[in-house]
């Protein structure tokens, strides 16, 4: 087998990223609604003024700010009333208001409002109180942004707010990068799913589940296979139709030394290997190549080991297969306790990230460090990144984190 081994944590990531880059998906028009989460594929400009025309801010009176000048109030002739969603219905004129609704027009020759509540109606007269500042309570065409005005960028992630944007833009379809399908197994003689009954040796199928999960969180669906036994040609044959309909193919298992290790040979033969065993920790053997039309990730079976291989890899060549360039970086924070390590591989350390009250991101290494416990992934809510070469870090020192969960104040 010629292909690259016990590479470093960095190398293998940039290896990914050239992968998923070179690999990136095509663009498609979407329906806003179903882009929440997908990379905006081209530029977005305003093609409006938004607001498209000036309008009230409050309920109120709509006036001449030059008719009511100094802190005296004015009685003011109410001439109309101004609906939200209502076409201009007439212009104020000296000594004259009119009732306006939020989100009304402004009707022209009106510059200012005063808030329902600080004025006094009788009948036809309003008594507006004086000290208002000309623009008082106006919402300006183009204040929000100006027709032409870049709102959106290639590469960055749609979220909630930039499709309300849009949508306000009057959008219905943008330019997003598909998502990458991704076919995952776990394998292994040992595995049963959860809610059967186990045989002595057996285990239930963790990974697949929190495969599938974190791949959820992405927007990125996923079929539920039987867990595939140590077998080379049901592996062969399972794995080579997967790679003929996904875009990616990952399995959890059987990439180590052991006699049952059956993946990396089976990739060597039938496919190419690009790389395998990364000097990280957890997550050192896995596997890293193509099968047919797909790339192809192996991860260790040990449950921590997958969830650090998602994060610090999958998740970034799945980014880069996207043109996502908002996508994982991680934060920085102090430590709350001094930390040592007795290896030289970088390691990914399951932590508490929180923020204190003076706002300082603070985290905290769990006690765990076997990548089978996962109870301390599970209290935890990010990896804390150590570089091969530290071996104490003081209290205090600033690291990087990678949050997978969400952070809460301390
Ligand atoms: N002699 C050596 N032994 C091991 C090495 C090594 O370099 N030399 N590496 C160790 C490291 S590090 C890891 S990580 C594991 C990875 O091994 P594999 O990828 O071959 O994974 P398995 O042996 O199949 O499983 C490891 C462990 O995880 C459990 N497992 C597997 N699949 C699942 C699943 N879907 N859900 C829950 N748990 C699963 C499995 O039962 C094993 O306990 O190898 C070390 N050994
Ligand atoms: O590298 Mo293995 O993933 O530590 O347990």
């Amino acid at each position: 087998m010629s292909h690259l081994a016990r590479i470093a944590f960095d190398e293998a990531a940039a290896i990914l990223r050239c992968l998923g880059t070179e690999r990136r998906l095509p663009a498609t028009m979407l329906p806003l609604a179903q882009t929440r989460g997908m990379v905006l594929a081209g530029a977005i400009d305003a093609p409006i003024d938004l607001p498209s025309f000036a309008n009230s801010a409050m309920d109120g009176y709509a006036y001449r700010a030059a008719d009511v000048s100094g802190d005296a109030p004015r009685a003011l002739r109410v001439v109309d009333t101004q609906f939200a969603g209502a076409a201009l219905q007439r212009a104020v004129g000296e000594g004259e208001c009119i009732a306006i609704m939020t989100g009304g027009v402004l009707p022209e020759g009106a510059d200012t409002v005063a808030i329902r509540e600080n004025v006094v109606r009788d009948g036809d007269t309003a008594r507006i109180p004086g000290g208002l500042a000309r623009g008082t309570n106006v919402r300006d065409a183009g204040s929000d942004c100006r027709v032409g005005a870049r709102v959106g960028t290639a590469g960055t992630t749609v979220t909630p707010a930039l499709i309300g944007l849009l949508a306000a833009l009057g959008f219905t379809t943008i330019p997003v990068y598909q998502r990458p399908s991704v076919a995952v197994f776990s394998t292994g003689d040992e595995l049963k799913p959860p809610g059967t009954p186990l045989a002595p040796g057996e285990i239930y199928d963790s990974n697949r589940a929190l495969l599938q999960a974190a791949l959820a969180e992405q927007g990125i669906a996923t079929l539920a296979w039987p867990a595939l036994p140590d077998d080379p040609v049901r592996m062969l044959t399972a794995l080579r139709d997967a790679a003929e309909a996904y875009d990616v193919v990952i399995t959890c298992g059987g990439v180590s030394a052991g006699d049952k290790d059956l993946l990396p040979g089976l990739v060597a033969e039938h496919g190419r290997i690009h790389f395998w065993r990364v000097r990280m920790r957890p997550g050192m053997p896995v596997l890293c190549g193509e099968l047919g039309r797909a790339l192809y990730l192996g991860l260790p079976g040990n449950p921590v080991s997958v969830l650090a291989n998602f994060h610090a890899l999958v998740t970034p060549l799945l980014d880069a297969m996207q043109g996502r360039e908002d996508g994982v970086a991680p934060l920085h924070a102090r430590l709350a306790d001094p930390l040592s390590k007795r290896h030289d591989r970088l390691e990914f350390r399951r932590a508490l990230l929180w923020c204190d009250a003076d706002g300082q991101l603070r985290t905290r290494a769990h006690p765990a460090t076997g990548s089978h416990q996962q109870s301390g992934a599970a209290e935890s809510n990010a990896l804390l990144r150590i570089e091969a070469d530290a071996t104490v870090l003081p209290a205090g020192a600033s690291v990087p984190v990678y949050p997978y969960a969400p952070i809460r104040p301390g």
